[in-house]
């Protein structure tokens, strides 16, 4: 069988060119003839390459859960030249090693040496450094201080107005790079945050877009960055001292993190260059910023429009402070943060609206999903942005998928007392409305985001402190530049398939410290 083919105007040329240069829309085509045509799957070519887009549940874990012949790295290696800047011959010691990121190497590659299962090794760099609670909260408490930081030097006497996305642009980035890379790549490069967004602004288009020589601007922010980030490698290797005090601390000032010093030594280890090194913390740099910021930014625009709502996350992000035995402290407990139902149930319904991720593989074998062949060598992918938005998973009676409902993750569930059985009253729990093979912000499968429990962490302890810190009133509408405008932000279509998509303008909003 065939599944049906996405219609374009000039054959082989038009899907690719909207995909590229607009893939919002793309994707709205993409949906609408998953109606017309009442398939799970949608044939079209990108770049010449058969692609298919399939969606719905089982297609989707099928897709996820076909490891051996659906290669996830094909996105990694296509950013390795892109992103990283690395050289050919460093991006074939991954590109051949074929034994995957498990523990275990796929069959057919069971004799792979292990220093060649470099997949495997540099995914240990993740699980070690990114997933341990020790990690995560050293990330986590630091994030917490440096951002707190930056709010303090907002007044308590009077209102002040700031941009909620241009504020947090600084303050939460600031606070992330120095938490993950430490200190010294800020103070060795003073416009990093502004050559960081520089570079968001186009990364999209770098990643899959047409080639570097028809777009030397983007290709120049990109190693603008690169070179920044190249400063502080070379600046922290010479500086370090490995013997010292800091081998295995959590945090020192030249690479900052755990993860960021031992992936450093890694590359080196391995014979990679300086300059791959560095685009691997650009690459990074990405990872980490791009997706929180925005996804923050969403969920202040949302709780700040409904005074209602305001209220109520306040008082459950209220509920997490306690103070620290040891310094006498008033903190929110990180703990307490992440389980809050309403708070929690915000956090996904942002993830779910604003994160517009094609996960995306190639086929190194024939495979057949939902019954039609898919020939090796095609791309297969499937799409956040559909899967995120169908009703029968999501839609709640007055509450259409395609709405946000603050609500749509939390249900009143009895409290039984334990002696007697009885129902002694209710409370709020967070359940989660969809399954997770309709929700996938941070990819799926074995090749999954490593940094989605911090930013889990840091995405809800900025809403918190913020709404916890101050109080705040909506002003206006603007645009990025700062100057008014009638319309509320929304989805800048220019982000779509390929990571959170940011506001298309700003809110102005005038707050107070409350302490
Ligand atoms: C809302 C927040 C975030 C979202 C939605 C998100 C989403 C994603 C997605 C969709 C991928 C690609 C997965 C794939 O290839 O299929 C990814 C990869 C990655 N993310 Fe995140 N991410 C977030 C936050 C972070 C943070 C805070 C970090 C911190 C370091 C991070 C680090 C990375 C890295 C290093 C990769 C590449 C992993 C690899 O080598 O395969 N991300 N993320």
């Amino acid at each position: 069988k065939a599944p049906p083919t996405l219609k374009e105007r000039i054959p082989f040329v038009s899907n690719t060119i909207q995909y590229l240069t607009d893939c919002g829309t793309f994707l709205d085509r993409v949906s609408e003839t998953f109606k017309t045509t009442n398939t799970n799957i949608v044939k079209f070519y990108l770049a010449g390459t058969p692609a298919y887009i399939v969606a719905g549940t089982a297609n989707v874990q099928r897709m996820l859960r076909t490891v051996d012949s659906l290669d996830g790295n094909f996105l990694n290696l296509l950013l390795m030249d892109k992103f990283w800047g690395m050289s050919h011959s460093e991006i074939d010691k991954f590109a051949q090693d074929h034994s995957g990121r498990g523990k275990t190497a796929l069959p057919g590659t069971e004799g792979t040496p292990p220093e060649q299962r470099i997949w495997h090794s540099h995914d240990q760099l993740y699980v070690e450094f990114l997933s341990k609670h020790k990690y995560i909260d050293a990330l986590a408490d630091s994030f917490y201080r440096l951002f707190n930081e930056r709010l303090d030097r907002q007044s308590k006497d009077e209102w002040q107005t700031v941009e909620v996305f241009r504020f947090l642009q600084t303050a939460m980035t600031e606070s992330a790079i120095i938490s993950l890379f430490g200190s010294q790549i800020v103070d060795l490069n003073p416009d990093i945050i502004e050559a960081y967004y520089a570079f968001d602004r186009i990364a999209n288009k770098l990643a899959w877009g047409f080639p570097k020589f028809v777009q030397p601007k983007n290709v120049a922010a990109r190693e603008r960055l690169h070179d920044m980030s190249k400063r502080h490698i070379d600046s922290a290797w010479k500086n370090f001292d490995w013997d010292g005090p800091d081998a295995d601390s959590v945090w020192e000032p030249h690479f900052g993190s755990r993860l960021s010093r031992e992936t450093a030594k890694w590359f080196r280890e391995r014979g990679f260059s300086s300059y791959a090194a560095a685009g691997h913390t650009l690459s990074t740099l990405f990872g980490l910023n791009g997706n929180t910021v925005p996804i923050t930014t969403w969920a202040l625009i949302t709780i700040t429009r409904d005074p209602v709502l305001l209220q109520a996350v306040r008082e459950e992000a209220e509920s997490t402070y306690v103070v620290d035995p040891a310094t006498g402290v008033r903190r929110i407990d990180p703990q307490k943060l992440v389980s809050l139902p309403l708070l929690q149930s915000i956090y996904i319904e942002m993830m779910r609206m604003h994160v517009s991720f094609n996960i995306t593989r190639r086929a190194t074998q024939q495979v057949v999903i939902d019954g039609y062949v898919i020939p090796k060598g095609a791309i297969v992918q499937t799409c956040a942005q559909i899967a995120h938005f169908e009703e029968d998973v999501w839609g709640v009676e007055g509450h259409p998928a395609s709405e946000f409902w603050a609500y749509r993750h939390v249900k009143v569930a009895d409290v039984v007392d334990e002696k007697t059985g009885e129902v002694v009253g209710q409370k709020k729990q967070f359940a989660m409305k969809g399954r997770p093979s309709s929700f996938f912000p941070f990819g799926g499968g074995h090749v999954m985001c490593p940094g989605r429990h911090f930013a889990k962490q840091e995405i809800m302890l900025a809403i918190a402190i913020i709404v916890t810190k101050f109080d705040i009133e909506f002003v206006e509408w603007t645009e990025l530049d700062g100057t008014r405008r009638e319309r509320q932000a929304e989805d800048d279509r220019r982000y779509a398939g390929f990571v959170a998509i940011s506001p298309d303008g700003d809110m102005r909003i005038r707050w107070k410290r409350r302490w």
